[in-house]
């Protein structure tokens, strides 16, 4: 069946929506792709929210109300819908509905994605899986990363030879290790972008790095860099799945936009080599998606401590849009009652289906069957 599959990151740029045909297992064709880019406005208001949600942190004072976030992001999800429908000439039968993050306290249990399932269904008149990180959570899951059974099934399509891996540059970067034996292991390796935006649009440079032309001239500071790989996460007493918020910025004050630029790069390039190092046998290649695949000091940066590291562009896949993908493809499963989440992913006890179905409660509903 057509399926769509939206996501929204935590870098904030817009919604991801893509096309593809699946039922669940296997993945049969990519359909269209569009990127709805949030407006400054709506950006504002989405980091509004992400700053009352941090401010809350899952714990009294009363849950803030994320009513105009939901708004937005409605609105972009729309946007995108209407953008890849025309591209297909034909409308999905299923909707993977992921929700803009604003906090993710897995030790707590909670992970709050932002959105109205039931309000997009009855907009699109199309049925809609959502939430698909609460079942995981509510088993004692960390609620992240899902996208692993989807990078297993890229694997498994292009037909790439274990042990290989997986690595999503985002805000925050997640790998995907598949062994020689099929074993699957997944967790979040530390930050992507997300500290380097955050430095660069503090200092009025833009929302990014582009190309990494701060990073390249500057120089990364070993000292800051010993400090933040002190971090628990990195002596694996921190959770498998993070929060773009996770790690300090205090000590960029101090240094030039280019040095900071420098040392968060070095940092996320450090980070994904000291994951790479745990794993059971070294990945004889590793495919890079998301947006740090853009960033060729990262990529070079990654090359340097990991050996070969391909953009999955490289292997016509579209690097933007995996995670889009991904969803789409879980929400298939999910309607299948299939696993989305495994012990060695989310650290759940037992494979886990997950996602509620909402139906649309005025148009058309294409899966009657089901
Ligand atoms: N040309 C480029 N040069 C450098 N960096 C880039 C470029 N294009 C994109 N990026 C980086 O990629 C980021 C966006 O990546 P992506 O869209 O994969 O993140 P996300 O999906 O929002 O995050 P997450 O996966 O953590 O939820 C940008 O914020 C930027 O840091
Ligand atoms: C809570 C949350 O939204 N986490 C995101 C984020 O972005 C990358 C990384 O952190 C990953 O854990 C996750 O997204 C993808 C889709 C995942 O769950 O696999």
């Amino acid at each position: 069946m057509l399926v769509l599959g939206y996501m929204s990151g935590t870098s904030l740029d817009g919604v991801d929506a893509a096309l593809v045909e699946t039922d669940g297992a296997r993945i049969e064709a990519f359909g269209p792709s569009f990127l709805s880019p949030f407006t400054d406005s709506e950006r504002a208001v989405i980091e509004a929210g992400v700053d009352a949600a941090l401010a809350w942190n899952g714990r009294g004072p009363a849950r803030p109300s994320f009513g105009a976030v939901e708004a937005v992001v409605h609105a972009a999800h729309l946007r995108a819908a209407e953008a890849v429908i025309a591209q297909a000439g034909r409308r999905p039968e299923l909707i993977g509905f992921h929700g803009q993050t604003v906090l993710h306290r897995p030790e707590q249990r909670l992970s709050v994605q932002v959105g109205d399932a039931q309000a997009l269904a009855d907009a699109l008149g199309i049925a809609v899986v959502a939430g698909m990180r609460q079942d995981d959570l509510a088993a004692g899951g960390q609620g992240a990363p899902l996208v692993p059974a989807y990078h297993a099934a890229l694997a498994s399509k292009l037909g790439l030879g274990a042990p290989v891996a997986f690595l999503n540059l985002g805000g925050v970067a997640n790998l995907t290790f598949i062994g020689s034996d099929g074993a699957l292991i997944a967790f979040d390796t530390g930050p992507a972008n997300g500290l380097i935006d955050q430095v660069v649009q503090s200092r009025g440079a833009g929302r990014y790095d582009d190309g990494g032309r701060f990073a390249a001239a500057g120089r990364a500071d070993a000292a800051v860099l010993a400090h933040l790989l002190s971090h628990a996460h990195f002596r694996g007493e921190g959770p498998r799945s993070l929060d773009r918020y996770d790690f300090p910025l205090d000590w960029a004050d101090a240094c030039s936009l280019e040095d900071a630029a420098a040392t968060l790069t070095a940092f996320t390039a450090d980070s994904v080599a000291l994951a790479a190092a745990g794993l059971p046998e070294a990945p004889r290649l590793w495919v890079i998606c998301g947006g740090g695949c853009h960033n060729p000091v990262l990529m070079q940066a990654l090359r340097d401590r990991l050996g070969e590291c391909r953009s999955a562009d490289d292997f016509g896949l579209r690097s933007d849009f995996v995670e889009a993908e991904a969803m789409a493809f879980l929400a298939a499963r999910s309607l299948r009652g299939l696993p989305l989440t495994y012990p060695g992913t989310t650290g759940v006890p037992q494979p886990l289906t997950g996602g509620t179905l909402w139906r649309p409660r005025n148009g058309s509903w294409l899966l009657q069957d089901q």
